[in-house]
């Protein structure tokens, strides 16, 4: 039974509205082991019915009949099916892959079929010995004679067991010698049952074959036999095809990236560099912002607002507006800013608050310190709170009873060497306040030093416990009532409903109190800081919309260089979609080795900057490069590349096998 019939073939091109026939009106039949030789005159029209024998023309009238089904849909996807399954080709220049070796060009076929990598390769091996090549299986097609290459590529139209070869001038390129050798192969799969069919200008190849067919204006003017057709019994095929997997794709364009390794290095580095600014300057705005809360932080807590009594007559004044009024008077009328116990009790019924301190802050007259020999003026007292955190404290503790917390300066007064030694020494303080009559009381105490903070008495208060200057004002008739009380919130997120709570406080129709909080002072320094590092990334990502430009160029170019190696794909079966994703996949390792090298130089810059800045900033590392920095990076490099590949892969998807295979 033939294995290939076409009946009534008719095809033209056409140039505008030009018709050209090329074939008009073809009939003829293929058997199974038949070698036919197809001849004729050059323009005649002999590519044109291979192209349609081999399923890479879909555009022609009449009907190709295998093995008795007729083609009937002649649709993409089973003319791809088709190619894969039913026929090989082999091309006058070899059409070899230049980047692959010589077993992974005969391995393409073979990863569309469902055999294991492991038979895969052992079949490309078993072929490869077939056609006496095995020893070069390593070397790369530009490493072997035309001969040698031709064997391969006769390797590869063999290696998915297709029924028919398409030979198109296989000999054309080779010496008599390696022309012998190819025929004698040719011979061979026409013996193993095959139907081989051979354009060819060649008589030595005609007559090498058992059949010959002359081609002219679009017709078969004649049908010669030589011998008959190769008898076999037939041997199954042991295995299926199929499309190629995704993993052969990646492997495929893992092994193009690599082969172009130079040109993709540059684009890397390109890629890379703008990856490393955006993930240096967000590192950079999380280390300056970190740095200023921690400055500030040591110094007090910002989750614990300062909550005083507010003095300002006039209702309609902002807390920030009333709040300085109340400060003016703070330290000097205790009067006016006490407060009391059942204002206390207001505070403490509020939501999320877990418990209430109470403070003094006062500015005292006339106020000196004495320390051993020296004696200071200092301008504040204040108690102990949870504002102040314990890491503020260099040496010691927080004050107790008759303790006080002293600034590092003041202790270095006594001792510039030993000046630690202070903690557990008694020091003396003398100071003025006014009582509760108006008139000024002296204050002598003495106290012992608990702990030490950076700072000097000029501007730091000295820290005392609340309890025992609360006795010593009482006992003195000074107002003995808090003018400061720190909340304490259950959760840092609760802070700013609690204190907008406070500062709604009415007592007559007048608000209670002004709140300070830090957090309220570190929120316009956070969003400060924030705005310019996103600023400066964006600047900094601006360079990657050029490595974004770089990156479709490059791909086009690619498209442009490999549009014969698209050709011979599609012609052993890949799909479009096969072609489109093995753009997209290069690009997208592009994308990714260039967020890996991103990632490393923003690591390495930031350990340098860190190292080198660590002295001036008290080991503070102000490059902090955040994990979602890195992750985003990766995401913005995916992105990119999948955005680049999406023209060049289309393009590359839509060329015509045809044309693509004609490429030069
Ligand atoms: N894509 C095309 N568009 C227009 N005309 C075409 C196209 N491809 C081929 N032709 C024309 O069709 C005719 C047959 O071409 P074909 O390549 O099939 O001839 P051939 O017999 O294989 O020639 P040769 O022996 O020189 O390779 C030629 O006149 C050619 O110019």
């Amino acid at each position: 039974m033939a294995i290939l019939e076409l009946k009534n073939i008719r095809k033209s091109y056409f140039l505008g509205k030009e018709e050209f026939p090329v074939l008009k009106g073809l009939d003829v039949s293929f058997d199974k082991g038949d070698f036919v030789s197809i001849l004729g005159e050059s323009g005649g029209g002999k590519s044109t019915l291979m192209n349609i024998i081999g399923g890479l023309d879909r555009k022609y009238d009449g009907e190709v009949i295998v093995n008795g089904v007729k083609q009937a849909d002649k649709k993409e996807k089973s003319m791809d099916e088709y190619r894969r399954d039913t026929v090989g080709f082999i091309f006058q220049s070899f059409n070899l892959v230049s980047y692959l070796s010589v077993l992974d060009n005969v391995l393409i076929s073979l990863k569309m079929t469902d055999l294991s990598h492991k038979d895969q390769i052992k079949k490309a091996e078993e072929l490869l010995t077939q056609v006496g090549l095995i020893e070069h299986k390593k070397k790369s097609p530009n490493q072997l004679s035309g001969g040698q290459k031709q064997r391969v590529a006769i390797a590869r139209a063999l290696a998915n067991d297709p029924d028919i070869i398409i030979a198109d001038e296989p000999t054309g390129a080779l010496d008599s010698q390696n022309t012998r050798d190819v025929l004698e192969i040719l011979s061979d799969i026409a013996k193993s049952g095959k139907t081989v069919i051979v354009v060819t200008h060649s008589q030595e190849v005609a007559v090498h074959g058992t059949r010959i067919v002359h081609l002219a204006d679009g017709q078969i003017t004649s049908d010669e036999r030589i011998k008959t057709a190769y008898t076999t019994t037939e041997t199954p095929r042991e295995f299926k095809t199929k499309s190629l997997s995704f993993s052969a794709k990646s492997r495929m364009a893992s092994q193009h990236f690599l082969h172009n390794w130079k040109q993709n290095l540059m684009i890397m580095i390109g890629v890379a560099i703008g990856l490393f600014s955006v993930m240096f300057f967000l590192g950079m705005g999380n280390g300056a912002k970190g740095y200023m809360n921690k400055m500030i932080t040591d110094l007090a807590n910002p989750n614990v607002p300062m909550v005083m009594k507010r003095v300002s007559v006039d209702e309609k004044k902002k807390n920030k507006d009333a709040l300085a009024d109340t400060q003016q008077v703070l330290g000097t009328n205790s009067e006016k800013t006490a407060i009391s116990d059942d204002l206390i009790k207001k505070v403490e019924k509020i939501d999320h608050v877990k418990k209430v301190e109470k403070v003094f802050d006062v500015a005292p007259i006339d106020a000196s310190v004495t320390v051993g020999k020296v004696k200071e003026a200092f301008p504040e007292i204040q108690t102990w709170s949870s504002v102040n955190t314990a890491s503020s404290i260099k040496v010691g503790h927080k004050p107790g009873k008759n303790e006080v917390v002293i600034p590092d300066t003041l202790a270095k007064k006594w001792s510039k060497t030993n000046w630690k030694n202070i903690v557990g020494k008694t020091i003396h303080v003398d100071y003025k306040l006014v009582d509760k009559n108006g008139k000024p009381v002296s204050i002598s105490q003495d106290l012992k030093v608990s702990g030490i903070v950076k700072g000097s008495p000029a501007q730091n208060p000295l820290t005392m416990n609340f309890a025992s200057t609360s006795k010593t004002f009482a006992a003195k008739n000074v107002v003995s009532d808090a003018n400061v009380i720190v909340p304490t919130i259950d959760d840092s997120h609760n802070v700013d409903k609690v204190i907008k709570k406070i500062q709604a406080l009415k007592t007559d129709d007048k608000k209670d109190f002004v709140t300070f909080s830090l957090s309220t002072v570190l929120k316009p320094i956070n969003t400060i800081t924030s705005i310019v590092s996103i600023v400066l990334a964006l600047i900094a990502g601006i360079s990657l919309l050029v490595s974004l430009m770089m990156i479709i160029a490059t791909t086009y170019m690619s498209v442009a260089e490999r549009t014969k190696e698209i050709g011979i794909l599609r012609a052993l079966g890949a799909r479009k979609g096969d072609i489109r994703l093995l753009f997209v996949v290069e690009t997208v390792l592009l994308g990714l080795a260039s967020a890996a090298l991103g990632i490393i130089v923003a690591f390495i810059g930031e350990a340098g900057v860190n190292a080198a800045v660590s002295g001036l900033l008290d080991k503070y590392n102000i490059i902090q490069v955040s994990v979602s920095a890195v992750l985003g990076s990766v995401v913005i490099a995916i992105v990119i590349a999948l955005f680049a590949s999406l023209m060049p892969a289309g393009k590359a998807a839509k060329l015509n096998p045809i044309e693509a295979l004609s490429n030069d």
